[in-house]
C-alpha cells in the first residue's frame, strides 16, 4: 500500500437546506451583484485593450503605462552582488542578491512590516524607516564594512513617472497611503538623503516597479515569460513593448535607443476604467472608493486587490446587520472598524472545511466579538466565495488585454503577491476567467491552456538586482538610460 501522505479534508458540500428565506433572499441578491459572466469579462477586456493603447499615446488615458527604462531582455549571464529594497503596500523587504551568471541567483533577505501609521505619516518618517532597515541589514551582512558603495535596485511599488532609470516621480499614492510632500516628487533623492545622513555606502542605480522586476526576474529563468503581474496589496502588470510602440516617447529618444529597442512598460493598470465605463461596481465598491484617501482613483484595483477584498466583505456584512438581516443583538463595535478585516479573513473563511463552518464561528467570535448562527455563517461563506471569485476573474482582464494587444497566442504570465499565492482557488478561478475571455475549450489541467499564470521569481529582489546589473552595463558602455536631456 503506497502511503499517499495526509489525506486532504473532503471538499465542503455546503448545503443550504436549513437556511431561512430572509437569508436565502440575501444570498440570491449577492449572487446577482457579484457574479461576472463571460460576456462581461470579454466586454471589460476589449475596453482594457483600448485603454492600454491610450495610455501609450501622447494624449494619455486612465492607465499610466509608464516606460520603465529597462531596454533589453535579461541574458541570464548577469553576475555580481546587488542590494534591493522593495517598498510594497504591506511590507518593506531588504534583499542581498548574488547573481550567478548562469540564469541562477541566490538571495538573503529580511522583511519589515510597515507600521500602519506609516501610511499616513510624514515623508521623513517613511524614508528614515527604509534607511534604518537598510542600515540594520547592511551592518548584519557586512560586519567588516564594504570597500566601495553597494549598487542598489530600489523597487517602489507605486506609480512613479520615469524619464530615466534612476528617478521616479510619484504620480499618486495608492493602497491607502496618504503621505504629504511626496506626490509629484522624485523619491530617489529622498532615499539617498537619508542614506547619506547615516553614512550607508549605497548607490541607488535603478528605481523599478515590482511588476517590472517580476517580469525581468522571471524572464531571467524562464524565457517564455511575457508579463510580470502582482496580485498583492495592489494589482498591476508589466510587459515588454518596443520603443516605436510608445507614441508618447517619440521625439524624446536619444540616437542609441532605436525604434525596435525593447522597453519594459509598468502599466499601473490598477487605475483601469476610472471613468467607470465598463466596470461592474456594486454599492460596496462605491463605498470603498468614497471612503478611500483617493476617491475616483484605482477603480480596477479597488475591486480586485488584497488591500480591499476584506473591506468589501466587512461593508456588506455591516450593511446586512444594519438592515437587521444578520447579527441581531450582537456587539458590532469591532466589525464597524474600517479595514479591521484584511484579505486573510475571506481566505480563511473559504478554507473552512467543515459543513457547520466551525472555524468561521471561531474567527467571528474570537477576533470580531460576534456570535454567528449556522445560517449566518453559510451566508458569510457564500459572500466570501462571490467576492473571491469576482476578484480572481476580473484580475485576469489585464493579462488578457496585454496578450491581445501584443498578439501573444501563448505566454507564461509570472505572478506574485499574497492574493495569488495564498487566496484559495485563485489560480483555478483566474484560469477559468482567461478561458471565458478567450473562449478556450475546457482542459482538465489549467497548465494545458495556451496562456498560463505561473509562480514568479522574486521580482522585487532578484528583478531589481538584474535591472541594476543591466543598467550598470549600459552606463559602462556609454549607452543611454533615459530621454535626451
Ligand atoms: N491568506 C491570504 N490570502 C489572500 N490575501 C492575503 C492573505 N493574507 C494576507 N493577504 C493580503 O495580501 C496583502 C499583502 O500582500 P503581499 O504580497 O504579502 O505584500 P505586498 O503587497 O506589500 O507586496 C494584504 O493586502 C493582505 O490583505
Ligand atoms: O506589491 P504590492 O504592494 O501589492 O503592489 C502592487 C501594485 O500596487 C499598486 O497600487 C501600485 O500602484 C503598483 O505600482 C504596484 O505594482
Amino acid at each position: 500500500m503506497v502511503y499517499l501522505g495526509p489525506k486532504k479534508p473532503p471538499l465542503r458540500k455546503g448545503s443550504m437546506a436549513d437556511v431561512p428565506a430572509s437569508v436565502l433572499d440575501q444570498i440570491q441578491k449577492f449572487e446577482e451583484m457579484f457574479t461576472v459572466p463571460a460576456s462581461k469579462l470579454q466586454e471589460v477586456t476589449e475596453h482594457f485593450v483600448g485603454e492600454l493603447n491610450k495610455g501609450l499615446s501622447k494624449k494619455g488615458g486612465n492607465i499610466p503605462m509608464i516606460p520603465g527604462w529597462v531596454l533589453e531582455y535579461p541574458t541570464g549571464s548577469e553576475k555580481g552582488d546587488y542590494l534591493a529594497i522593495d517598498l510594497g503596500g504591506t511590507n518593506l523587504r531588504v534583499v542581498l542578491v548574488k547573481l550567478g551568471g548562469n540564469r541562477d541567483f541566490d538571495t538573503t533577505q529580511s522583511k519589515y512590516k510597515l507600521p500602519d501609521h506609516m501610511r499616513t505619516g510624514s515623508a521623513d518618517a517613511l524614508f528614515s524607516f527604509i534607511a534604518d532597515s537598510l542600515k540594520t541589514f547592511v551592518d548584519e551582512e557586512f560586519p567588516q564594512g564594504v570597500t566601495q558603495a553597494l549598487p542598489l535596485g530600489f523597487t517602489f511599488s507605486y506609480p512613479a513617472s520615469q524619464d530615466r532609470i534612476n528617478e521616479g516621480f510619484l504620480q499618486r499614492w495608492t493602497k491607502g497611503f496618504d503621505i504629504d510632500g511626496v506626490e509629484g516628487k522624485d523619491v530617489v533623492p529622498m532615499l539617498q538623503a537619508q542614506l547619506q545622513k547615516r553614512n550607508i555606502p549605497i548607490d541607488v542605480v535603478a528605481l523599478i516597479n515590482d511588476t517590472t522586476g517580476t517580469l525581468v526576474a522571471s524572464m531571467y529563468t524562464d524565457p517564455e515569460t511575457r508579463m510580470g503581474c502582482i496580485f498583492g496589496t495592489g494589482v498591476n502588470g508589466a510587459y515588454y513593448d518596443v520603443c516605436s510602440g510608445v507614441e508618447k516617447l517619440q521625439g524624446r529618444l536619444p540616437a542609441d535607443i532605436t525604434p525596435d529597442t525593447p522597453m519594459a512598460i509598468n502599466c499601473e493598470y490598477g487605475s483601469f476604467d476610472n471613468e467607470l465605463i465598463t466596470l461592474p461596481r456594486t454599492k460596496y465598491d462605491i463605498l470603498v472608493d468614497k471612503q478611500s484617501p483617493r476617491p475616483g482613483q484605482q477603480s480596477f484595483e479597488k475591486m480586485t486587490s488584497g488591500y480591499y477584498l476584506g473591506e468589501l466583505l466587512r461593508l456588506a456584512l455591516v450593511d446586512l446587520s444594519q438592515q437587521g438581516v444578520i447579527f441581531k443583538d450582537q456587539d458590532m463595535t469591532k466589525l464597524e472598524k474600517p479595514y479591521v478585516m484584511d484579505t486573510s479573513y475571506p481566505a480563511r473563511i473559504e478554507e473552512d472545511p467543515f459543513e457547520n463552518l466551525e472555524d468561521t464561528y471561531d474567527i467571528f467570535k474570537n477576533e470580531l466579538g460576534v456570535e454567528t448562527t449556522g445560517s449566518e455563517r453559510k451566508l458569510i461563506r457564500r459572500l466570501c466565495e462571490l467576492i473571491g471569485i469576482r476578484a480572481s476573474r476580473m484580475s485576469v482582464c489585464g493579462i488578457a488585454a496585454v496578450c491581445k494587444k501584443r498578439g501573444y497566442k501563448t505566454a507564461h504570465i509570472a505572478a506574485d503577491g499574497s492574493v495569488f499565492n495564498k487566496y484559495p482557488g485563485f489560480k483555478e478561478r483566474a484560469a477559468g476567467g482567461l478561458r471565458d475571455i478567450f473562449g478556450w475549450e475546457a482542459k482538465k489541467n489549467i497548465e494545458d491552456y495556451p496562456i498560463i499564470i505561473v509562480a514568479a521569481e522574486d521580482g522585487s529582489g532578484a528583478g531589481a538586482a538584474i535591472i541594476a546589473a543591466l543598467t550598470q552595463k549600459r552606463l559602462a558602455a556609454g549607452k543611454s538610460v533615459g530621454v535626451v536631456n
